[in-house]
């Protein structure tokens, strides 16, 4: 796991994937698509975090080492409601429902400015509706550190 996020994710396994079946490769090159520009290097491999009905993940900004302008998640099994509260004011947040199948882009200011987390179930409401939190997998896409060449990121972490 990467230095950034040590002790942020609770209750979860990880890997790094960068070999994928016809049919997955299809579906990633639509995030990637959807999400990246142009000009954007990706990671070369692709984080897929397993979080259990009682993960959660703590607030944190993922670390500019290990990771460029965007990140873009998307989101498996059960529903989950990511808070995102602006590092410098923390009365300006918001929250996204992430349903299953939903991809979600967090860049430019989302990306720098705001932490992210993954609510607990206890805590897992999107506005008054309680979502009940199950086993949840996410496939996150990361671009590149600017400046960094595909072969330099070194050890790429596995969250970073
Ligand atoms: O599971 C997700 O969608 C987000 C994971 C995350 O924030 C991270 O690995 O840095
Ligand atoms: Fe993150």
């Amino acid at each position: 796991m990467g230095q950034g996020l040590v002790g942020a994710i609770h209750g979860f396994r990880e890997t790094e994937k960068s070999r994928w079946s016809e049919a997955s490769r299809a579906i990633l090159q639509r995030v990637q698509a959807a999400a990246f520009g142009p000009g954007q290097t990706l990671l070369s491999s692709v984080h897929v975090l397993d979080l259990e009905a009682r993960g959660y993940i703590k607030p944190h900004v993922d670390s500019i080492k290990f990771c460029g302008a965007t990140i873009a998640g998307l989101s498996l099994l059960s529903p989950s409601v990511m808070r995102l509260v602006h590092t410098q004011e923390p009365g300006e947040w918001l929250e996204l429902l992430l349903e299953p199948g939903s991809l979600y882009i967090l860049r430019g200011s989302a990306r720098y400015d705001f932490s992210h987390e993954i609510l607990r179930d206890e805590e897992s409401f999107f506005g008054e509706c309680r979502i009940p939190r199950g086993r949840r997998i996410s496939v996150i896409c990361r671009s590149l550190p600017e400046g960094m060449g595909p072969g330099e990121s070194g050890q790429p972490p596995a969250a970073c």
